[in-house]
Parts: C-alpha cells; sequence; structure tokens
C-alpha cells in the first residue's frame, strides 16, 4: 500500500455516494455510510475497490483488448471445447442477437469467445471467469441471463448481484440496453431504497442487486421463490468478499437455490481468497482465465531533477513544461493538499489544469477524466490512488512531483510501474520526470533503477539545451 492510499482512506469517509437516477427506486439514501455500501471505516478498502470498478466502468469508452491466451480448464476435459468468433454461432433469438449488434458488438471479446458458449450450453455448465475489467464480463453474462429467461414463466429465474448500488445499476443499464428488442423481459432491481409490496411475488423473470437485499427479498419479504432460480451470477467475487457482511449475504443466497441452478462468477483478480470462495459457491466449475497483459518501461525515458523544496520543484515543473512541445501530462502528488496547491500554482502560470481529488464524488472524478481526455485541458494533477484505471496511452509526460514511497518508506516499484508503464500495445513513447528532494528520494530513485534494471537519467531543467537533447 502507498502512502496517500492513507489520504484516500480518509477522503473516502468523507466522499459522498454518488446519486444516479433509475426507474425503480422510489426512494435514495444520500448516506454512504451504510453496510450496503461499504462506508464504515472497516471496509474502506472495499468501498475503495468497488468506487474504483465504478470509476473504470464510468469512463470506459470501449473494450480493453487483450492478446494473452485464455487458459479455459474444463470441467469435463474429454468433452469438445467450443469457441465462438461470431455471435451467430450462438444461435440467440433475433431480438438478443439486434441489441447486441444495437451496441456496436461486431464480434464476441477474448473472454467471450468461450465464456459464451459455456454459459448457453445445454445442459447448463458452472461457470469461473477471471480477466481483467473492462475485457467484456458484464455483457457475457447479462446475454446470457437474457437468453436463459424462459418467457413462459412469470417469475424470476435470473439472480444477479453485485457488490455496491452503483455497481448494479451499472450491469441492469447493460442488460436494458442489451435487452431493449426483447420488450417481454423485465428486470427488477434489488437495492436498498426499492421498496416492493411483501409477499407479491415477482414477475420480472431477471433481478439484480446487492446481496443484502436480495437476501430479504428471497427471506424476510418472500419476493422471490429462490427455489425457482436457473442461474445465479456472482459478479466482481473479488470485491464482494473484501467485505465479511457482504461474503456471508452472497453465501447465504447460494444457500437457497437448488442443486440444478446454474452458477456464474465472475472476478477481475483471483487471489487465494477470491479462489476460495469461488470454489465454495461454485461446484464443479468450468475455469476461465485471461491474464492481464504486462505493462512494460520499455518505450519509457525516464529522468530525475534534483530540487529542494516544494517550490523548487514547481520551477522545475514549469521549465520542463514551458520549454517541451508536450500533448499532455500527469502529475502525481502523494498527497490531496499537495495536488491542490500544485493545481493553483499552475493555474496561475496559465496553464490549464484539471485536478481529480479524493473529495469528489466518482461522477465529478469521472468528469474531470472525460475533459481531459477531450483535451480540455492538458495537465492532469493527481493523487495516486484517484488515478488508477486511467489510461495514459495520450499522455506523453508523467511527472512524479513526489515518488511513489510504501508505508515502510521504500519504492513502491508497483505504484511506480503503474503510473508511467505501458501495455506493449500502445507502445507509444513518453517520459517521465522524478523530482528529487534529498538523499532519501535519491536513494528511492536507485531502489527503482535496480529494481527494474533501467537508469534514470539526470535532467537539469535549467539547462535548455541539454533538457532537448535528452527529451527528443
Ligand atoms: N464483444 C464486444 N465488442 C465490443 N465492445 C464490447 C464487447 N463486449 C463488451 N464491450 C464493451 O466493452 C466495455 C467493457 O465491457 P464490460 O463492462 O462487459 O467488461 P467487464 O469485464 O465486465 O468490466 P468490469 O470488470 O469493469 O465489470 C463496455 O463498454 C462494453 O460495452
Amino acid at each position: 500500500m502507498s502512502d496517500d492510499s492513507w489520504a484516500v482512506a480518509v477522503d473516502l469517509q468523507e466522499s459522498t455516494t454518488p446519486s444516479l437516477q433509475v426507474r425503480f427506486v422510489k426512494e435514495t439514501n444520500a448516506s454512504p455510510k451504510t453496510a450496503e455500501n461499504g462506508g464504515s471505516r472497516k471496509s474502506w478498502n472495499q468501498a475503495d475497490l468497488a468506487e474504483q470498478s465504478l470509476l473504470n466502468k464510468l469512463i470506459r469508452r470501449s473494450l480493453v483488448r487483450n492478446r494473452n491466451q485464455v487458459e479455459v480448464l474444463q470441467r469435463d476435459p474429454a468433452s469438445p471445447l467450443y469457441s465462438v468468433k461470431t455471435f451467430e454461432e450462438l444461435r440467440l433469438k433475433p431480438e438478443l442477437l439486434n441489441g447486441v449488434y444495437d451496441m456496436g458488438f461486431n464480434r464476441p471479446s477474448r473472454i467471450q469467445e468461450n465464456a459464451l458458449p459455456m454459459m448457453l450450453a445445454q445442459p447448463p455448465q458452472n461457470l469461473i471467469a477471471q480477466s481483467q475489467s473492462g475485457t467484456g464480463k458484464t455483457a457475457a453474462f447479462s446475454l446470457a441471463m437474457l437468453s436463459h429467461v424462459n418467457l413462459e414463466n412469470k417469475w424470476t429465474q435470473c439472480l444477479c448481484i453485485s457488490p455496491t448500488y452503483e455497481l448494479a445499476l451499472q450491469i441492469g443499464q447493460v442488460i436494458e440496453q442489451m435487452g431493449k428488442f426483447c420488450p417481454d423481459v423485465k428486470l427488477a432491481y434489488a437495492i436498498r431504497g426499492n421498496r416492493m409490496e411483501r409477499g407479491t411475488k415477482l414477475q420480472e423473470q431477471i433481478v439484480v442487486g446487492t446481496p443484502g437485499t436480495i437476501l430479504d427479498w428471497c427471506t424476510k419479504h418472500k419476493l422471490i421463490d429462490p427455489k425457482k432460480i436457473t442461474m445465479f451470477v456472482l459478479d466482481e467475487a473479488d470485491v464482494m468478499i473484501a467485505t465479511q457482511g457482504h461474503r456471508d449475504q452472497s453465501i447465504r443466497i447460494h444457500r437457497l437455490l437448488t442443486e440444478k441452478c446454474q452458477m456464474l462468477l465472475f472476478s477481475a483478480t483471483f487471489e487465494d481468497s477470491v479462489w476460495k470462495f469461488a470454489e465454495r459457491v461454485v461446484p464443479d466449475p468450468n475455469i476461465i482465465r485471461l491474464k492481464r497483459e504486462e505493462e512494460t518501461l520499455d518505450t519509457i525515458k525516464q529522468f530525475y531533477v534534483i530540487c529542494r523544496e516544494k517550490e523548487d520543484k514547481f520551477t522545475s515543473l514549469c521549465n520542463l513544461y514551458g520549454s517541451l512541445t508536450i500533448a499532455q501530462a500527469m502529475i502525481f502528488c502523494r498527497t490531496r493538499k499537495m495536488a491542490a496547491w500544485l493545481s493553483v500554482n499552475l493555474r496561475l502560470e496559465g496553464h490549464q489544469v484539471a485536478l481529480l481529488s479524493g473529495e469528489m464524488t466518482v461522477e465529478q472524478r469521472a468528469a474531470v477524466i472525460e475533459r481531459f481526455r477531450n483535451g480540455k485541458e492538458k495537465v492532469l494533477v493527481t493523487t495516486n490512488v484517484c488515478s488508477r484505471g486511467i489510461d495514459v496511452e495520450q499522455v506523453s509526460l508523467v511527472v512524479n512531483f513526489d515518488l511513489p514511497v510504501g508505508l515502510d518508506g521504500k519504492a513502491d516499484n508497483e505504484t511506480y510501474l503503474h503510473r508511467i508503464g505501458r501495455t506493449g500495445r500502445f507502445g507509444r513513447r513518453g517520459f517521465a520526470v522524478n523530482m528529487v528532494d534529498g538523499e532519501k528520494s535519491m536513494d528511492i530513485i536507485h531502489e527503482i533503477e535496480m529494481h527494474f534494471n533501467r537508469t534514470i537519467t539526470e535532467l537539469d531543467t535549467s539547462n535548455l539545451e541539454e533538457m532537448e537533447s535528452l527529451i527528443s
């Protein structure tokens, strides 16, 4: 964990939950401090993960393409392995196929190629699928649920649980969009504030919601008969299990289901804890995994600049920026306070600056990122955690105004790579400049050099000629 995770923990507690409007919601609760969305101090980690996931979804414009091979582990290795290259091969209902094309999907994503035939197979098969955020998991299970629904049955057949209110709404939006030519398929949101009359059985064939509300709807309110659920989807398992309450509720829901129910579990990461949980809720699974594309420093020129204090760093930054033709730059600060100070001063110098700060709601952050992406501002000042998930593709200069340091005072190499690295695919060249303000930070630079086996060259920002020859 890097230093500024501290700040973010506090930021999260201060932040307010974004509120989205949705058809089913009659009453929304603006407070973030509910068990449902993990607002308590103990579970900030879950809130952090969930917020990150939501931010990624809000700012994502398209599929994250991946060139790695998909690993498939079949429950029955003897059975043929089907994968599809087109949506037609899935023999979907025409209305559903129209919905898929209407979303602009021309062909299945890498994970969908294997996951879709498995999810749609008869007899039903259980599946555990892991791939990084943005690779098409939500679209895949949304399609599977829409295809699974039997319109003759006027009861809930597909249940999908998601770790937070906002993430559940995001999934619901995908289902609504994909199912827009299937008017008879109905969806209900089991999220806080969506009060249903007790005892009346829901007719919506698909229910998406958070574990607490879904459990209530199955047990206390008896709106759903869990024995009639034939497809159970558990999304963002890694985020879900970061809160014990959610994990336990998910297991309790799972216990209410029958053995015949098809179980599908999705996760962006797969640590041991996720794996243990997955094995518990998904018996005899097929497993699909798609490794993340590695980030590299191969195409990045790295420099350091010796400075004294923050004012000196600021002058160096201005020299650097003023003398180079830079498309866009991202500047990382350790604390929110430093980021605010820097952005004010850069603005005073006439720069167009965007600031990403922890007290902003997720929607506000998404809007800032969107403006930056559209080139409305050329500089983005941020703390570390706020900026996770931003593609640095169009950013040619990354400045570590403060170096990434862990709580142990040592170099946080992972964060360093994350800030300045790129996947091989976006092999465009870039520059990284590290501000060094003393012996301690010089040691950090050496640690980073050793770790990545790359030289970080000194840069004198007052020497324009030298700078131009080095950064060209
Ligand atoms: N086959 C496809 N062709 C083109 N775009 C797609 C395809 N499948 C999904 N997408 C788009 O790619 C983006 C990411 O998809 P999706 O949200 O399903 O990924 P995800 O793996 O579920 O991400 P997360 O883990 O964040 O939930 C979305 O904008 C989605 O509309």
